[in-house]
């Protein structure tokens, strides 16, 4: 996996744990001279995983859309800029440059991002993953919830086939790795 897009909080006022891991897989993602395509802002756990991406030797792409552009709230980290008319153009670039998906804990921009690239794999447009970076059990509800589709047969195929689940840096790090 070379082109790791990633879905992450743009809030500055988690708590800094979340900030932490989003540095730690910036700085590997560097290190193995992998690229970064994130949403390309300037807050959060956004600014986290690219600043340390950048001082660890990564590429950066960022997928801007013109609104947040206005706002000037885009991070002067970025290598290359795709400028999006607005958040479904964003999220069909980022998926279509990257070879994964990772969540880092977020909201609801980063809930938009997994299910967009989830329905997409659910029927046929890729079979890219989403990887649930489970730091702290911040996943574990939306897990259960996944869950309880299936087992009420809301889900068509089983949803294994289109998101895994790291739950430690490690495992995160085995899955990104081939
Ligand atoms: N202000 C923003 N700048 C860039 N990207 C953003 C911004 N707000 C949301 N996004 C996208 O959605 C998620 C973060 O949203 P949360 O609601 O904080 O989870 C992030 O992956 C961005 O691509």
């Amino acid at each position: 996996m070379n082109k790791i897009a990633i879905f992450c909080s743009a809030s500055d006022h988690i708590d800094p744990i979340y900030a932490e891991k989003a540095s730690e897989l910036g700085a590997w993602i560097g290190k193995t001279g992998k690229w970064l395509i994130y949403g390309g802002s300037n807050t959060g756990l956004m600014e986290a995983v690219a600043r340390s991406a950048k001082e660890n030797g990564a590429m950066i792409m960022g997928v801007v859309p013109t609104k947040l552009e206005e706002r000037g709230a885009v991070s002067d980290l970025l290598d290359v800029t795709f400028r999006a008319v607005n958040l479904s153009d964003r999220k069909d670039i980022m998926l279509q440059e990257a070879d994964v998906a990772v969540a880092l804990p977020g909201g609801v921009g980063t809930l938009d991002e997994i299910f967009h690239v989830m329905a997409a794999a659910t029927i046929g447009y890729h079979e890219k993953k989403v990887i649930f970076y489970n730091v702290n059990g911040f996943w574990n509800g939306i897990l259960e919830f996944l869950a309880g589709l299936e087992t009420q047969h809301f889900a068509h195929r089983p949803l294994k086939n289109y998101f895994t689940v790291a739950n430690t840096f490690d495992e995160l790090k085995q899955l990104l790795e081939y």
